[in-house]
């Protein structure tokens, strides 16, 4: 009976270390129709995500993709956060797979996904106080109103929790970037709901478009329109509040550039009829320099990390296949920082634009994407970025008061 027992034991051992064997190699070893490009999946469903996600300080090319390339080249598999992908780092390859959308490539995301007095203050935290002015305008803009309670400061740090590792649970950042959104998505349903009461107004803005419409399109559902919103929200906090910030500790370590600048905005000053007029699409279009200063600043930033896609048909590309269902992942930090296209690649160099062409921008310049997924802020968030250094540089002097965090002074 017991020898029974034994080989009962043994049986069921050898059958559960077979398949765990089995799992393991076709986990390494996923399925194609061609040949993979080289890489490691890494360990069974964790593969490579633990140091895909290990933060860096650098502006340099993030170590996981640095390691990988030079390894591998310009594509490689990996696998995060439980799904197979593929990495290009090839500006021809990505330029052609940002024009295939809904052909071979289908949209896709991570899992995961006040008016302030400053010369009244001793000092700023450029980032955040940022965010809370452009919480503000973004609310005006896109909802005709200003939340009593401003959550600037909350939503300019949920792209960093969303990238990190998903573990929801208490103290993780993860959680707390999660608790942020529910947070932002109750005062969207709210401003929603008032609205569709009061429906219609003559606010003209883009939630009465999207209340109109909500009865017609049946897509348009209250869920929608509140995650579309907060959505906007993130995209404008998120983004335009670290650019400007960058923008800022670049100038002000580069007092050449900061010189140029202050002149370029000093001449559009001076031109003025009133001198308490705006910034007019005129001044805008004649920021010649300032221009250079974005370019250099979204170029060194890379605040998008990567842009993601799931691939819809199998991907033939330099005698590998990508598979149909995986999730091809572009890191524009990649040819942000190529040393063949930006000589010197991590100095903060405007005056470099003056030389840049329509092709080397259009492959090797894609802070905003490419292909019909462009950023549909590109632009909005060009005139924010110049209209903040323009407030800044004719309005206020800039002084860093700390080296690490980036606090600037305002007299
Ligand atoms: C410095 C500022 C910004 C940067 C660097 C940036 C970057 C990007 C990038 C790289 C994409 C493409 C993502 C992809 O292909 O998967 C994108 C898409 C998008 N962005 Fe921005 N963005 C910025 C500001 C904004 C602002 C201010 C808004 C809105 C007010 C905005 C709205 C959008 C929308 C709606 C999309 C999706 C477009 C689509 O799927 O058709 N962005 N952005």
């Amino acid at each position: 009976m017991e020898q029974w027992w034994w080989y009962f034991w043994f049986s069921i051992i050898s059958l559960f270390g077979a398949s765990l064997g089995n799992w393991i190699h076709r986990w390494r070893n996923p399925k194609c129709n061609g040949k993979l490009p080289p890489g490691s999946m890494g360990l069974p469903l964790l593969g490579e995500t633990l140091s895909f996600f290990v933060t860096s300080n650098s502006i340099d090319i993030h170590p996981f993709v640095a390691q990988r390339m030079k390894r591998y080249g310009s594509l490689f598999k990996t696998s995060l956060a439980g799904r197979p992908v593929v990495v290009s780092l090839d500006p021809d390859f990505n330029y052609f797979v940002l024009q295939q959308e809904d052909k071979l490539v289908e949209l896709y995301y991570m899992d995961s996904v006040a008016k302030l007095d400053w010369s009244k203050l001793p000092q700023v935290d450029l980032k955040h106080q940022t965010a809370s002015i452009l919480f503000n305008m973004a609310s005006k803009i896109l909802m005709s109103c200003v939340p009593e309670e401003n959550l600037g400061h909350d939503l300019s740090d949920i792209l960093q929790g969303l990238m990190t590792f998903p573990v929801y649970f208490p103290g993780t950042t993860f959680y707390k970037c999660l608790k942020k959104k529910e947070k932002a998505l109750k005062l969207t349903s709210g401003v929603l709901e008032e609205r569709m009461n009061l429906y219609p107004t003559d606010k003209g803005d883009l939630l009465e478009k999207m209340v109109g419409d909500m009865g017609n399109e049946a897509g348009l559902t209250k869920q929608f329109v509140s995650h579309a919103l907060f959505g906007l929200l993130i995209a404008t906090i998120e983004t335009i509040a670290p650019t400007t910030t960058l923008a800022a500790k670049y100038l002000l370590d580069n007092p050449s550039a900061l010189q140029h600048l202050t002149e370029e905005h000093e001449r559009i000053v001076k031109k003025r009829e009133d001198a308490k007029s705006g910034v007019s699409w005129d001044d805008y279009k004649s920021m010649t320099f300032t221009h250079y200063v974005i370019n250099e600043t979204l170029r060194l930033g890379n605040f998008l990390p990567g842009i993601f896609r799931r691939t819809i048909a199998d991907i033939p590309v330099d005698g590998y296949t990508i598979p149909k269902g995986w999730i091809l992942l572009i890191i524009p930090a990649v040819h942000h920082l190529d040393p063949n296209t930006y000589e010197d690649p991590l100095a903060f160099n405007p005056w470099r634009w003056k030389n840049i062409g329509r092709n080397t921008m259009a492959k090797k310049f894609i802070p905003f994407g490419g292909g019909n997924r462009a950023c549909t802020g590109a632009e909005f968030s060009r005139v924010l970025v110049a209209v903040f250094l323009h407030v800044w540089l004719s309005k206020y002097r800039l002084t860093k008061l700390r080296e690490g965090t980036w606090l600037v002074g305002l007299f």
